[in-house]
Formats: structure tokens, C-alpha cells, sequence
């Protein structure tokens, strides 16, 4: 965390993830108040956003009277709802990228930014990620400009495939060897949800599988924890969960002094 960010074009060693999604982006001023966290810790660190979008998918989708249903915390994604995901996230995309400021919003097709194969045919067009342009975004971060990617990849085919925004952020995190910290409703991963003096500074491997055995780690937190690990296991010095609905908390996160830590 003690690496600046370089003048233009100069490598850099270490950066942060940054994901954030629905509940995180509620309205327009917690957007854009998550946005001012991101561009102040921009001035210490590389960053590279991640973003997913579940209640503007969830509104463009009742909008057009297309329906879907979660199935293991992903979205059942047919072709019909592929193009709303598709459509709903690339608006947002450009959106946030606006909001950040000094940014360049692109989707997984964007010069094959996220690429992805189906992952389980019973969830239609959902993918599992298979590989991230990782040169892209360094020359991105290295002329200065703040890539913020949105969870939709394409497959083999050309086609676009849908991913949770944190398993695509725990991917690009580990792509990078970057840390990535995971911005949410919840100050960390709580032992005795919902009681917010329950959370768990840190937590191991082992106690987050537990976690989700025991169901005290559950829903929207799950793949969160499986992000997490996944970007450990691939390389993610640092793998943070944290509020975005408070001011400063961004920073103290990367610095590991907010949060839930996952550790291997
Ligand atoms: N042990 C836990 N600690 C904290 N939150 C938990 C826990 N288990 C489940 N959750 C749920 O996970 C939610 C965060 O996941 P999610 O709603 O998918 O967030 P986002 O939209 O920011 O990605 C929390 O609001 C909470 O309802
Ligand atoms: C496969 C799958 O479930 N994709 C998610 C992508 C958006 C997302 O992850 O958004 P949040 O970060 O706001 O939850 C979806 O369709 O809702």
C-alpha cells in the first residue's frame, strides 16, 4: 500500500480492486460518494473498479416484463434477460466511469477485457471466468486512467456472458496481484448477522467454509467469501470486505484497518 502511482506510462507493483455493486449504490449521492472515495485513493494507489448493478439489472428487467430467478445466488440468465444485464450494465458503466472521474468504462468485450465460458447450462447465459486482459488495464493505470470494468464477459463465441461482479472482481484482482476490497451494505462479515458488533476483523479459509457450512455466512455475502479466496489463491495480496456507505472507510479498508480481512 506504500506504492504511489507512477507518472504516466511508468510500471507500477501494487494497486487495488475496488467492487461495488447494488447496495453500495443505492442512490445517486451514495453513488457518487462512493465514486469520491475511489478517485482520493486513486491519489495513493492504482485502481481498477469493478462494478455489478443488481437493482438497476433488477428495474430494466420488471421494466420489460422479463423475469428471472436466482439459483445459488446467480441469476437464472436467459437470452431475453442477457440482453437487459447487458444493456442495464453498459448504461452504469458509463455512468460511474463519469462519476470517478479520469476513467475509461469498458465490458468484458472491449478488447476481450473478460472472457468467460458458460458454467453451468441450467443457469443459461451465466459465465465462468476464464481469463482477464491484464495488459490492458496496466497500460491503462500506467498513462494514469482508472479502468472501471463492468460483470458482463464473452465467450468463445462473441457472445456476452453474465458473472457476479465480485467473482469478476476477485478475479481481476488476482489477474493483477493487485488487493481488491469488496464495498457493500455491511461493515464486514458479521459471526452473528445482523449484530454489527458480531464482525469478524479477520477470518481463515477454514472459518469462512465454515461459515457458509453453518449458514451464518449466507446470501449476497457468499460469493463475496468465494471472490475473496479466489483472488488469494490466485495471487490478491489482500482480499478485504467493508461498508461503502461510509466516508473514509475505502481507505482504512485497503490499509487493512477496516473490514473483514480474508486470509488464506
Ligand atoms: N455473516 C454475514 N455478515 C454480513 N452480511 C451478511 C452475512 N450473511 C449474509 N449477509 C448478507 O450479505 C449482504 C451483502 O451482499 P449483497 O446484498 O449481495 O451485496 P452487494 O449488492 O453489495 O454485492 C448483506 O447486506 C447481508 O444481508
Ligand atoms: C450471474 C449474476 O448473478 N450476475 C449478476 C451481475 C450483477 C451483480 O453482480 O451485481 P451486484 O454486485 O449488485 O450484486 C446479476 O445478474 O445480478
Amino acid at each position: 500500500m506504500s506504492t504511489r502511482v507512477p507518472g504516466a506510462r511508468a510500471p507500477y507493483t501494487l494497486g487495488v480492486i475496488v467492487k461495488y455493486g447494488g447496495n453500495a449504490m443505492k442512490s445517486l449521492e451514495l453513488r457518487r460518494a462512493v465514486a469520491a472515495e475511489i478517485a482520493a485513493l486513486r491519489a495513493e494507489v492504482p485502481v481498477v473498479v469493478v462494478h455489478g448493478g443488481g437493482p438497476v439489472i433488477e428495474r430494466e428487467l420488471a421494466a420489460r416484463g422479463v423475469t428471472s430467478e436466482f439459483r445459488g445466488g446467480l441469476r437464472v440468465t436467459t437470452p431475453a434477460a442477457m440482453d437487459v444485464v447487458e444493456m442495464a450494465l453498459c448504461q452504469l458503466n458509463k455512468q460511474l466511469s463519469q462519476d470517478v472521474g479520469g476513467a475509461v468504462g469498458l465490458m468484458g468485450r472491449d478488447s476481450d477485457l473478460l472472457r468467460a465460458e458458460l458454467l453451468d447450462p441450467e443457469l443459461g447465459r451465466v459465465g465462468r471466468v476464464t481469463g482477464v486482459n491484464a495488459d490492458l488495464l496496466r497500460t491503462l493505470l500506467g498513462a494514469g486512467i482508472t479502468p472501471v470494468l463492468g460483470c458482463v464477459a464473452v465467450s468463445p463465441d462473441g457472445d456476452a456472458l453474465n458473472v457476479n461482479a465480485d467473482t469478476v472482481a476477485g478475479a481481476v484482482a488476482g489477474a493483477l496481484n493487485d488487493g481488491v476490497v469488496f464495498l457493500t451494505d455491511v461493515d464486514g462479515v458479521y459471526r452473528a448477522y445482523p449484530d454489527p458488533d458480531s464482525r469478524a476483523a479477520t477470518l481463515t479459509r477454514a472459518e469462512v467454509e465454515g461459515g457458509v457450512a453453518q449458514g451464518w455466512i449466507a446470501g449476497g455475502m457468499i460469493p463475496k467469501v468465494r471472490a475473496a479466496l479466489d483472488a488469494l489463491d490466485r495471487g490478491a495480496p489482500f482480499a478485504v470486505i467493508a461498508s461503502g456507505m461510509q466516508a473514509g472507510v475505502l481507505a482504512a479498508a485497503a490499509r487493512g484497518e477496516a473490514g473483514t480481512r480474508i486470509t488464506p
